[in-house]
């Protein structure tokens, strides 16, 4: 009787599973002028929907080879997706108005912020600003506290003992690293020590609120993708029985909300005269917030969704971020030898080889400390860094958008209100018209002057039709700059402190999920201290 019951549940969610997905696929604007990838009738496209979740890759490759500098579409379970290439089009849709084409509401339709980190963080982003200005500029007095949080919690997560090899999960281990070096920026050490008047003993916040950021991303995630599944009217529904999103608020405010408090004292009492207010992300949100969204609970949720974006976001939804990327990059780092010790040489001992054997013991390890942050800066970490992100992108396709109204390009090509437009940049980063030998990872590509780096936009932050990762332009990632000095910084204290090799010194083969790129989220590395 049990299995009867089992057999005809499973029938009857497969159905309406089924019912709700043609009767999104009914209701799909017509897009027939635009060539397409794979077919394209009512069932047959369901084939090409699902084979893009397998071959993204080739799929999006055919597309750039057969319809160059043009549009082309690729079938969506629910909806046409509208791929763009060629420099020309990549402009336009950088230009194109935001009440047109949308980032905002593709952003909202992927992680459903009604439901997962609050209306208003899409709809009044003012935090972009603060990060593209005001963490950008203080950069260069964050340094110190970047680089000691980085050599902190290596040290904490890698437990190393003494210089015998010890095995970590990569990914995880860059989590909680990532997590800690942006959070010292983000919210300062454990507790404003300077201002917590009331209770002068430390006590530390840091592992449940580093816990709950770096959770935070994965089940807003969850949630989202789990909501795409029902129709909106059963989104509250669906959102009630599975949202955490007002238990994490409040263990949030757990720890936020008594730094906010003091700090808004102090601020109450000192105005412009407080002379030791934190320079950190949540006090330039202080500075910045209107209204509602003063209170500790608005100020919790920003700081949140701030940590979705830096720590990071999802693979299921092509959104990259530092984790992934540095994830990838020690696992290239250390599966090619060549590539590593080229590039210990230029971090350790300047640029060649020879130089590495006749330096000493004693000169090596005391240019340690200024060669580090020297190679933090160096063009070629940050060459290694954007190639990286060239080469192996974190995902095919960039400036992902929504049609809200519709829209014609120069060329023609129509795009009717209700469909996405992306653009394909895999296939632009390994264009050989645009790169030299695009099929070659180059670390030092745009470091090399004979090569792009004469070009203006050589630099990882730096964003061109060309080069995709971060965007484009007016909508590209405001956080790029503070990612680019954290990675190259974590990327050189890895290379001068320890020794890192796979078990079997094989790279575990990369993981795709439709347009998604992702290292081994599993592998384990092997680091040790270097001998010095
Ligand atoms: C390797 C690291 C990162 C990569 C590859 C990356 C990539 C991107 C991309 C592709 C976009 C969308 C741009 C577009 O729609 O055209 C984006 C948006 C965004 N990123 Fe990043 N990002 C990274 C790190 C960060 C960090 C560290 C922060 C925060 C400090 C951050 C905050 C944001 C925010 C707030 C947005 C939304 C911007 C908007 O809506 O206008 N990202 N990022």
């Amino acid at each position: 009787m049990l299995e009867v019951i089992s057999a005809f549940s499973y029938a009857f969610v497969t159905a309406l599973v089924l019912s709700i997905a043609i009767s999104k696929f009914m209701r799909r604007p017509n897009v027939d002028s635009i060539p397409s990838v794979g077919p394209g009738g009512l069932l047959t496209s369901y084939w090409a929907a699902v084979k893009f979740i397998f071959y993204a890759r080739e799929m999006l490759q055919e597309g750039y080879t057969k319809h160059k500098g043009m549009a082309f579409k690729i079938p969506g379970l629910f909806c046409w997706n509208i791929f763009l290439s060629g420099p020309k089009l990549v402009e336009e849709l950088r230009r194109a108005p935001e009440d047109h084409i949308s980032a905002r509401e593709r952003i909202s339709d992927i992680l459903k912020p009604r439901y997962t980190i609050g209306h208003t963080i899409i709809h009044n982003p003012y935090h972009i600003p603060i990060i593209l200005t005001q963490l950008t500029r203080n950069l260069p007095a964050q340094f110190p506290d970047i680089l000691d949080e980085i050599q902190a919690s290596f040290d904490d997560h890698l437990q190393l003992n003494g210089y015998e090899w010890t095995s970590v999960p990569a990914f995880e281990t860059i989590v909680q690293v990532v997590c800690r070096t942006s959070n010292r920026v983000f919210v300062g050490l454990p507790l404003c020590n300077c201002i917590n008047l009331s209770s002068p003993k430390l006590i530390s916040i840091r592992p449940d609120w580093n816990d709950l950021t770096s959770g935070f991303a994965l089940s807003v995630v969850k949630v989202a993708i789990t909501i795409d599944f029902f129709p909106n009217f059963m989104a509250p529904l669906v959102n009630r029985l599975l949202s955490n999103l007002p238990k994490s608020v409040q263990r949030g405010m757990k720890h936020l909300r008594p730094i906010i408090e003091e700090r808004q004292k102090c601020l109450d009492e000192y105005g412009s005269g407080w002379e030791d207010k934190p320079n950190d992300m949540l006090s330039w949100l202080m500075d910045e917030a209107q209204g509602e969204e003063r209170s500790a609970e608005s100020l919790t949720k920003r700081m949140l969704s701030i940590n979705l974006g830096a720590i990071h976001v999802c693979r299921r939804y092509h959104l990259s971020s530092s984790v992934i990327l540095f994830t990838d990059l020690l696992l290239l780092l250390f599966t090619g030898d060549d590539i590593y010790w080229f590039y210990t040489c230029i971090v350790l001992f300047g640029c060649s080889s020879s130089v590495h054997q006749s330096t000493t013991r004693r000169s090596r390890s005391h240019c340690r400390g200024r060669r580090l942050v020297k190679s933090c800066i160096s063009e070629d970490a940050d060459s290694f860094l954007k190639e990286t992100l060239r080469f192996d992108g974190l995902t095919f396709i960039s400036m992902l958008r929504k049609a809200v109204k519709d829209f014609t390009f120069s060329d023609g090509t129509f795009v009717p209100a209700g469909c996405t437009v992306s653009v394909a940049s895999m296939p632009i980063h390994r264009d050989s018209d645009i790169y030299k030998n695009a099929d070659i990872f180059d670390p030092f590509r745009f470091s090399n002057e004979e090569q792009e780096g004469e070009q203006a936009w050589h630099q990882m932050a730096s964003t061109h039709p060309g080069y995709l990762p971060f965007g484009h332009r007016r909508s590209a990632c405001p956080g790029r700059f503070f990612t680019a000095i954290e990675l190259k910084t974590m990327l050189a204290h890895v290379v001068v402190t320890y020794d890192v090799k796979f078990r079997d010194g094989q790279r575990p083969a990369n993981v795709t999920f439709g347009p998604a790129n992702s290292p081994d989220m599993k592998a384990k590395i092997l680091f040790r201290k270097r001998v010095v």
